[in-house]
């Protein structure tokens, strides 16, 4: 492929991502980020601003130790202290680069530096020059950039590069503009910046409107070749760029873009929890690439198209992305194919099945559940097997009952016995009790609860309770289970089951 096609992958996940309030990182957390970081092909990584403290200081020196591919890059002011700091966390990285600048917007040259755009060119320009004391690679940023003045930013950009930057950085700080003008502002640079050839122009976007992704690829739609990111899009305020979409978005559309990265995209899924769960910061289940939902199917339509063609409501493959394959969640939404395809994978043989009889049972367990999975599932089938297939157990016609503060529980259980309907009404120290008590009265008989266990299966409040229970009468020992949204119910199944097993 063409070397100028080529598109820089700058990561600062440990740098702008890790200024995110309750995100800070320990440096060995710093360390395993930056080696997976390493193993996904990311050209450079942004280690951190060694002057704000000792620990992001001690942070670069020792990712600068142990990665060895990437560049590692230090973030500065434009100023002396700052630099050297820089210089001298980088000192054992094979290859270092030192990312110094200054704001270049109208505003932060007046109310944040109280000063003037020559005083602060002046500033930019002293800054490279000393920062390239220290290392070949100076990249520059120009803070603010989405908000500058286009003319006095390619005079600032040019005298930089003048100075001896090898990279300048056009960060729209503030996420303000719209894809357009951002690539205009590229373009110009490229237009009117007679030096540009001499160093590769980099994007750094901000997602307050939601537009880092749509403006850096409309950066490097117009020349940039770096696109700085990070992992889930974590990064001060609404976030940067996500290294995950935009690599993506160069990848689906390379044939119209021609622009590639070096990036091992079947990585994205692990990096990405890994730092979701170091930073402490939840991926949104609908976030592009990465979130939970981004190759779940729960809808009836949606679920049948991907069945039978996968390209049917997949723009990517999720094998691309690290992701083992979609997923076809049930719910209330889904349709017979989704079910039929669902129970074929636990083993069910569909042909020998009501499949019209079992999804409307399906439904209206799913208008219960938000999700009905795969234990879900061989509830309802097991449910099936006792229903209609053990003539002469007993079945529970129906289960009432009354409990909360300050009532005495009580229970109403009508059983239906070898075809006999009988009902009975007990109380008890709680709902369960009472039922119990309840079928003793029907059946006559007092057997021994030895054991019961009720477990919800995910957590949640809508969750199906699971209920092992152990029972026991003249020496005999029996095991039943039960499964239902509600954990009486659930209790009195596994009872009866015990009770259709002991008798
Ligand atoms: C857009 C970005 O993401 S920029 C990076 C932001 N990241 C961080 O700020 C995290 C790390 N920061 C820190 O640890 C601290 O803020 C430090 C160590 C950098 C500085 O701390 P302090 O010296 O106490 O200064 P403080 O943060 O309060 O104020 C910033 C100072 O830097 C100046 N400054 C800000 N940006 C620049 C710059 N690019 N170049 C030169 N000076 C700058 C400000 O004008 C202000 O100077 P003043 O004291 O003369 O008014
Ligand atoms: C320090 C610079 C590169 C930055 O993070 C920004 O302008 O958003
Ligand atoms: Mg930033």
């Amino acid at each position: 492929m063409n070397e100028q096609n080529r598109v820089y992958v700058f990561d600062t996940t440990l740098r702008d991502g890790e200024q995110v309030p309750g995100c800070q990182l320990t440096t060995p957390e710093k360390i395993e980020i930056a080696k997976e970081l390493e193993a996904l092909g990311v050209d450079v990584i942004e280690a951190g601003f060694p002057i704000s403290s000792p620990g992001d200081f001690q942070s670069v020196v020792e990712i600068s130790k142990v990665v060895r591919e990437p560049v590692i890059c230090a973030l500065t002011r434009a100023n002396t202290k700052d630099i050297d700091a820089a210089a001298e966390a980088l000192r054992f990285a094979k290859r270092a680069r030192i990312h110094t600048g200054i704001g270049a917007s109208d505003i932060h040259i007046r109310y944040k530096f109280n000063s003037t755009r020559e005083e602060i060119l002046q500033r930019a320009v002293d800054a490279v020059k000393y920062a390239r004391r220290f290392v070949d690679d100076v990249e520059f940023y120009a803070e603010d950039a989405g908000r500058a003045d286009v003319e006095y930013l390619a005079r600032m950009i040019e005298a930089v590069i003048a100075a001896g930057a090898t990279v300048v950085n056009i960060p729209d700080t503030n996420g303000y503009c719209l894809p357009e003008q951002y690539a205009a502002k590229i373009r110009y640079l490229k237009e009117h910046v007679p030096n540009i050839d001499r160093a590769i122009i980099s994007v750094h976007c901000h997602d307050d409107l939601g537009l880092a992704t749509a403006n850096s690829i409309a950066g490097l739609q117009a020349g940039a070749r770096q696109v700085e990111c990070t992992i889930n899009g974590v990064g001060e305020r609404a976030g940067n760029t996500s290294m995950e979409e935009v690599v993506m978005i160069l990848k689906t559309h390379q044939q119209t873009l021609g622009l590639y990265t070096q990036i091992q995209t079947k990585k994205f899924y692990n990096i990405s929890n890994m730092v979701s769960r170091m930073m402490r910061m939840p991926v949104q289940p609908n976030k592009a690439i990465v979130g939970r939902n981004a190759f779940a199917h729960s809808s009836g339509i949606h679920q049948d198209g991907v069945l039978k063609h996968r390209e049917n409501y997949e723009i990517i493959n999720p094998e691309d992305v690290g992701i083992p394959s979609n997923a076809i969640i049930l719910t209330a939404r889904s349709g017979r194919h989704a079910l039929k395809h669902r129970l074929e994978r636990l083993g069910y043989q569909i042909d020998k099945l009501n499949l019209d009889e079992v999804y409307q049972r399906f439904l209206e367990l799913a208008d219960r559940k938000k999700e009905v999975d795969d234990q879900d599932l061989q509830w309802l089938m097991g449910h099936h097997v006792d229903e209609h297939f053990q003539d002469n157990a007993l079945h529970i016609e129906l289960l009432q009952v009354m409990c909360g503060e300050p009532l005495q529980p009580m229970a109403t259980v009508k059983l239906r016995v070898k075809g006999e309907e009988k009902s009975a009404t007990a109380t008890g120290n709680g709902p369960v009790d009472a039922a119990v008590k309840a079928i003793e009265q029907i059946i006559q008989d007092h057997v021994n609860i030895e054991e019961l266990s009720i477990q919800a299966i995910h957590g949640g409040s809508e969750d199906v309770s699971k209920v092992n229970m152990t029972v026991s009468y003249q020496g005999k020992t029996c095991y039943g289970y039960g499964y239902s949204t509600d954990i009486v119910a659930a209790t009195v199944r596994a009872y009866v089951d015990a009770l259709n097993k002991l008798f």
